[in-house]
């Protein structure tokens, strides 16, 4: 019996790789790395038409099925404006007999950066609650058009979230995206990423597996945590699959937040994958119903950005303490209000 539909070469694709997708031949350039991660690195770019764009090479001859799984799911969602978008492929042959064979997958560039790292970066590692909620409002978007299409996205996480310089909010990275089965509507394949893993994902010795699009929810609902804590919970067990099963749902540690916020949690983080809410009702909760008008929190969370731009990236106490002598200095041969702002991020400098 077919559980998770594997994914298959189309019959009409069984051309060779090079065939299908051409060499860029100049009309792709590519700059300064962005990020890496197991399928290869991403770096910004530039496309003769869409101008800036990051840029994902794949290897292919490490793991073709994979790359061309992936592509199949940006193809399929890409539209949506919740997630990144894609542009196309181009064919990178070996240069030497013992090289590898890459595609370069062209996606929208989302220059805010990811939702990882503005956790990291902001003060105290804690977002506000409303941009909390405004994420995941718009993660729960983009998983309601997954869902409804009958996929999975099973790796969903601050570092597969991103922000474009405007602070709208793309998911990113389908290499572990699964169709589910068109009859049961289930998946029987383990992958996502530990500490964001739904308990009925994690595979238990002689236990068959069958989730379906709830085990998202889940991840959510972990990334909500991680945005209001800085990390998942359990961040430093390992391993921590057997927590996950086992413990009651993890639960946000301060009291400060509001009522709302922990009722979309609680809803979120239900073990029972039954009782937990879908991207659609999860939608009409009201922690994401009442946020104030997306424009205002876009714009906080825009300027926020600018300003972290404008910081070093923790480089250790040192790096930190010679960036914030660099702009007192400054301070002293400024203006009075290049001096306030220059003296505003050397003190920031001190306490990232
Ligand atoms: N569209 C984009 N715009 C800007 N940066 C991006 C974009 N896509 C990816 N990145 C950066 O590259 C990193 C790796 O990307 P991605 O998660 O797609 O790679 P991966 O190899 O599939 O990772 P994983 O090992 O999690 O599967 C991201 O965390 C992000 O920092």
């Amino acid at each position: 019996m077919l559980f998770c539909a594997p994914w298959r070469k189309p019959q009409a694709e069984s051309r060779s790789l090079s065939e299908i997708y051409k060499p860029p031949d100049g009309r792709l350039t590519k700059d300064v790395l962005l990020g890496e991660g197991g399928t290869g690195e991403v770096y910004k770019g530039r496309h003769h038409r869409r101008g800036v764009v990051a840029v994902k090479i794949a290897n292919i001859s490490r793991d073709e099925e994979s790359v061309m799984r992936e592509l199949k799911f940006l193809q399929q969602f890409g539209g949506h404006k919740n997630i990144a978008s894609y542009y196309g492929a181009y064919y990178r042959a070996p240069l030497t007999e013992c090289s590898s064979e890459h595609l370069e997958i062209v996606l929208e560039y989302c220059g805010g950066g990811s939702l990882h790292t503005l956790i990291s970066r902001t003060n105290g590692q804690s977002l506000k609650e409303t941009w909390i909620g405004y994420v995941c409002k718009e993660v729960l978007k983009g998983l309601h058009h997954i869902h409804k299409n009958r996929a999975v996205h099973r790796d969903i996480k601050s570092l597969n979230i991103m922000l474009t310089e405007t602070a709208k909010v793309k998911t990113i990275d389908f290499g572990n995206s699964w169709d589910l089965d068109p009859q049961t509507g289930l998946c029987h394949e383990a992958d996502g990423t530990a500490h964001w893993m739904a308990p009925e994902a994690i595979r238990q010795k002689g236990q068959r597996l069958a989730y379906d699009t709830k085990c998202d929810i889940w991840s959510l609902g972990i990334t909500a945590i991680e945005m209001a804590e800085g990390k998942p919970p359990y961040a430093d067990e390992y391993p921590v699959e057997h927590l996950i099963r086992e413990a009651q749902p993890p639960r946000l540690q301060s009291n400060n937040w509001s009522q709302h916020f922990v009722s979309f949690l609680e809803s979120c983080l239900k073990k029972d994958p039954s009782e937990r809410g879908s991207a659609e009702e999860l939608l009409q909760h009201p922690f994401v119903t009442q946020l104030p008008p997306k424009k205002i929190i876009r714009a906080e969370i825009e300027n926020h950005l600018r300003t972290l731009q404008n910081r070093p990236a923790k480089k250790g106490l040192k790096g930190v303490a010679l960036w914030s002598l660099k702009q007192l200095w400054r301070a002293c041969t400024q203006t009075s209000a290049e001096e306030e702002a220059a003296l505003q991020m050397a003190l920031e400098g001190f306490s990232c």
